[in-house]
């Protein structure tokens, strides 16, 4: 039981001793109720069979550091030069995360110095010439309408240590990292490497992924955006679907090791009569396969819609190798899966129109909608304030509705997936009306 209460305590630099500069602006609303109590926690378990299963007196159970803004801070902002990266794939609302951190530092905080960094972690390494802009209210005026990251990103490995070098040379007191799973492996070694020289840099992450496979963030930032733009690709294919004599449309979604997006964007339309994630394993083949249900249901009802995500069956074709960041090269399943369909169809005499849509990266490309937009800029409020006030090796996350301090660690020890036993796939199975199991 301590070791986990433990595993959830975000490590800190040093005790916050400064005022906030927030108090002002709290003075006026005549309240302090919007700091936070140090010592409060938002707990893991929300249930009473969670908790009772825990079995230990509520004083000892679990839970997270909260999100949001403390009276006393530890670094003064006249003195504090911060750092922002953005690494990884591209993603909705980036740019809203950017400009709101510059934001929030600039005119809440009275931090005078914002360096952006340019291309992922490649930006602060000698070999591609330190890249840096500085970043100001001025000039993140309007960025969050476009799609993409104003910074730019990369994948691929950087040394931490010339990372380190890089943030000492430019005196940067915190680095925000705005990235996937692998740019939090990188910013747990850029924080590990600075304890280990004994500086006090603040690490902080706001995650970021159209995947929603980060764990302890209970929708990530984009997610939404890109599902919604996935509907778009679905609804095109069902029209042609049902335009056509026994048509078929089949629709390929991003989502690498977690079918969020293909399962959210199938339930928005509701059109979908198959999905598809990699969660779940299924047989193409033989009398219980996908194959031989998906030709009964054409035959039977004039058209069929399946919705796949990219990392689904991939164990039918064979992996090309890994990409610069050592992220597992997915083999092209959907068009596996439109020949497969095809040969299945002619094979038994059946023909059938099939009309195959891979929206690919117009999903990920687009601006954040406003839900997100909203979402970012309360993430980006909720990290300025955690590193504020000193801490280090964490991401914002939100947990049961809350936003929570999550140690880096923690949150790259598993991947947020699709449950098979959850209550989403149900929903899934329940509006599709696929079998529970292909086999
Ligand atoms: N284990 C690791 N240690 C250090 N750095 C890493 C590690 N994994 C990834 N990185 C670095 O983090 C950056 C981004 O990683 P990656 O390309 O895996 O994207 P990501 O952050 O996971 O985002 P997404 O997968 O959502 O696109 C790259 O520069 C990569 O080299
Ligand atoms: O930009 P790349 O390397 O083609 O990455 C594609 C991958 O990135 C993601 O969009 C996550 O960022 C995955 O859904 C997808 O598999
Ligand atoms: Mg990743």
């Amino acid at each position: 039981m301590v070791d986990e209460r433990a595993r959830l305590e975000v490590t800190m630099l040093g005790e916050c001793r400064i005022e906030s500069p927030l108090s002002e602006l709290l003075r006026r609303r005549r309240t302090t109720r919007h700091y936070v109590d140090e010592t409060d926690r938002v707990l893991l378990d929300d249930t009473v069979a969670l908790v009772t299963a825990r079995g230990v007196p509520v004083h000892e159970l679990p839970g997270f550091e909260p999100g949001g803004p403390r009276a006393k801070i530890f670094f003064d902002p006249s003195k504090t030069r911060v750092g922002i990266v953005t690494c990884g794939g591209l993603c909705p609302g980036l740019n809203d995360v950017i400009r709101a951190l510059v934001l929030e530092l600039t005119h809440h905080y009275g931090v005078r110095r914002i360096f952006g960094f340019r291309n992922g972690y490649q930006g602060l390494t000698a070999r591609y010439g330190r890249p840096v802009v500085d970043l100001t209210p001025e000039n993140v005026a309007g960025i969050n309408e476009y799609g993409g990251t104003i910074l730019g990103t990369s994948r691929g490995n950087q040394d931490p240590n010339e990372i380190v070098d890089c943030l000492e040379q430019l005196s940067v007191n915190i680095l925000f990292v705005i990235g996937g799973d692998g740019s939090m492996r990188g910013a747990l070694k850029i924080a590990e490497v600075v304890a280990e020289r004994g500086r006090r840099i603040a690490v902080v992450g706001v995650p970021k992924t159209i995947d929603n496979d980060i764990p302890y963030i209970e929708r990530s930032f984009g997610f939404q955006t890109a599902f919604a733009k996935a509907t778009e690709a679905i609804r095109a294919a069902h029209v042609e679907a049902t335009a056509f004599p026994n048509g078929i449309g089949l629709v390929q979604l991003m989502g690498r090791h977690s079918g969020f997006i293909a399962c959210y964007a199938a339930l928005a339309n509701n059109d979908a009569d198959y999905v598809l994630i990699p969660e779940v394993p299924f047989a193409l083949d033989g009398p219980g396969g996908f194959l031989e249900h998906l030709r009964s249901r054409v035959v039977e009802r004039g058209h069929a819609m399946v919705v796949v995500a990219e990392g689904a069956g991939q164990e039918y074709l064979s992996a090309r190798g890994t990409d610069a960041s050592g992220n597992l090269r997915l083999e092209d399943f959907g068009r596996y899966l439109r020949h497969r369909i095809a040969d299945h169809f002619a094979a038994r005499g059946v023909e059938a129109n099939l009309k195959y849509i891979d929206p690919s990266y117009t999903i990920r490309s687009v601006p954040a909608n406003p839900y997100d937009s909203v979402y970012c800029i309360r993430l980006a409020h909720a990290a300025v304030h955690a590193a504020m006030a000193g801490r280090t090796e964490m991401v914002v996350g939100r947990w049961r509705g809350r936003f929570v301090h999550v140690p880096i660690a923690l949150a790259i020890s598993s991947r947020n997936l699709v449950d098979p036993d959850g209550d989403l796939w149900l929903s899934v199975l329940e509006a599709t009306g696929q079998p529970p199991v292909f086999a």
